[in-house]
């Protein structure tokens, strides 16, 4: 029997209850769907009393940085960075970042999210992690290169290799992207060859934009624009598909070359409110067709990677700056966390749809935070903890029940653990 062929009996799918039949790594079918299908060939999911969703998908994450959760609390961007998060990843090394990646997707998982967008570096230890966990993800290569030009070589050359690498893969669930870390630690030079480079290869790029006061103010002391303005004026966002992290602080300018460039913005409102950068100006976004897209951050600054709560706070968050309870509804961030980072991502999922690729989670209603089962996607943004029931990726169950099927928890934390002992000693 192949896991691939998978049919959901009785389930709340889209609001009505009915069936969802998987064929491969494809949504078949929804709705009353007939027993005379192959029982030899086709697992049956029995959805009496559970949800189908879309599987969440995380558009700004580092994801080996699970180990760095709880090292450096309470502190601003810069000394966060500085003082105690570069000078530990200085020691990062494959095994590493595998054993952080392995946890990482093991956390996404159980918390209904199926695809991520990384940045990070050692991409051959998050790729043979994320192949092994079976979740789906765009990676980039993490560059800073601090204005120094060799160190600009070097970055760009390691970028390239990390292209041709996944490239060569040729493993449908797993892409890459470019992955300059910000404006504020990448020269001009490395930014137009990333440009360059996007092009070359048809890639997206991820960036850190517009996150602190303190940023802002470094690239206007440098260059006397505004961060978009100044990637703007050498065309950086012309002709590349850009996912830009965080968008906290931005003009009215700003705002207009994000939509006319049509860059999807990641919001990240609790690594935001952490490390005490801001709020970003959402509902001026969505207002304008912006396509806003939900990510976490990494662990340093979350501490988990639970999108239930991005969703929960993306849509209190702007509630509370501008005494609107309208401003941003429940379908809203559900959204952002769903149908938009498919779209962000270039993806055919986020939705529930024949013809979509078939990732998506179950969700068990018989628990008291999701009772009185009406209302039921009112109780996923503002009520659900972000325990899920079941997981499928691309066709495959992952999880079934609450229990990993092809990969062993209590390894990944023990390995998880001695990765910590290394980073710290
Ligand atoms: C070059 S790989 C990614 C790089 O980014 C660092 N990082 C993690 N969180 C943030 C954040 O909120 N703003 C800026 N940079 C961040 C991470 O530690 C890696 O060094
Ligand atoms: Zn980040």
């Amino acid at each position: 029997m192949s896991d691939r062929n998978c049919l959901i009996k009785n389930a709340i799918v889209n609001g009505k209850k009915q069936d969802l039949l998987i064929e491969n790594n494809i949504i078949k079918k929804i709705g009353n769907i007939d027993d005379a299908i192959d029982k030899e060939e086709t697992k049956v999911i029995d959805g009496n009393n559970k949800i189908v969703i879309p599987g969440l998908i995380n558009t700004h994450t580092h994801i080996p940085m699970t180990l760095f959760r709880g090292v450096a609390d309470d502190l601003p961007l810069m000394d966060w960075l500085n003082n105690y998060i570069w000078p530990m990843e200085a020691k990062l090394n494959a095994d590493i970042v595998y054993a952080g990646t392995l946890l990482g997707c093991l956390e996404m998982i159980k918390s209904g999210t199926t695809t991520f967008n990384d940045m990070y570096f050692f991409l051959d230890g998050i790729v043979k992690a994320v192949d092994e966990m079976g979740m789906r993800a765009v990676l980039s290569y993490g560059m800073i290169d601090l204005f120094d030009g060799e160190k600009r070589k070097k970055e760009l050359k390691n970028a390239e290799e990390n292209i041709k690498m996944i490239k060569k893969l040729n493993n449908e669930r797993i892409g890459v992207a470019l992955g300059p870390h910000a404006p504020y630690t990448c020269s001009k030079e490395l930014l137009m060859e990333v440009h360059e480079m996007a092009k070359k290869y048809n890639i997206p790029i991820h960036i850190h934009m517009n996150e602190t006061l303190d940023e802002i103010k470094m690239v206007k002391e440098k260059t006397g624009m505004r961060p978009f303005e100044y990637l703007n004026s050498f065309g950086f966002f012309d002709g590349v598909s850009v996912i830009a992290a965080h968008c906290v602080h931005l003009s009215d300018e700003e705002i207009k070359i994000i939509k006319e460039k049509k860059i999807n913005v990641s919001h990240n409102p609790i690594s935001n409110l952490k490390l005490a950068s801001g709020i970003a100006p959402i509902p001026k976004l969505v207002e304008n067709g912006i396509n806003v897209t939900l990510g976490t951050d990494g662990c340093g600054s979350n501490n988990n990677l639970n999108l239930f709560e991005e969703i929960k706070i993306s849509s209190l968050i702007h509630k509370g700056a501008t005494l609107n309870p309208t401003i941003i509804n429940t379908k809203q961030s559900f959204e952002f966390a769903t149908k938009n980072g498919a779209k962000a991502l270039d993806l055919k999922c986020g939705e529930l749809k024949e013809g979509y690729l078939a990732d998506i989670a179950l969700i068990d209603l018989n628990k008291p935070f999701l009772i009185p089962k009406e209302n039921i996607y009112s109780h996923l943004v503002y009520s659900f903890n972000g325990n899920v029931d079941t997981v499928i990726i691309d066709g495959n169950v992952v999880m079934e029940n609450g229990k990993m099927l092809n990969v062993n928890e209590e390894k990944i934390y023990e390995k998880a653990e001695k990765a910590y002992y290394k980073l710290i000693n």
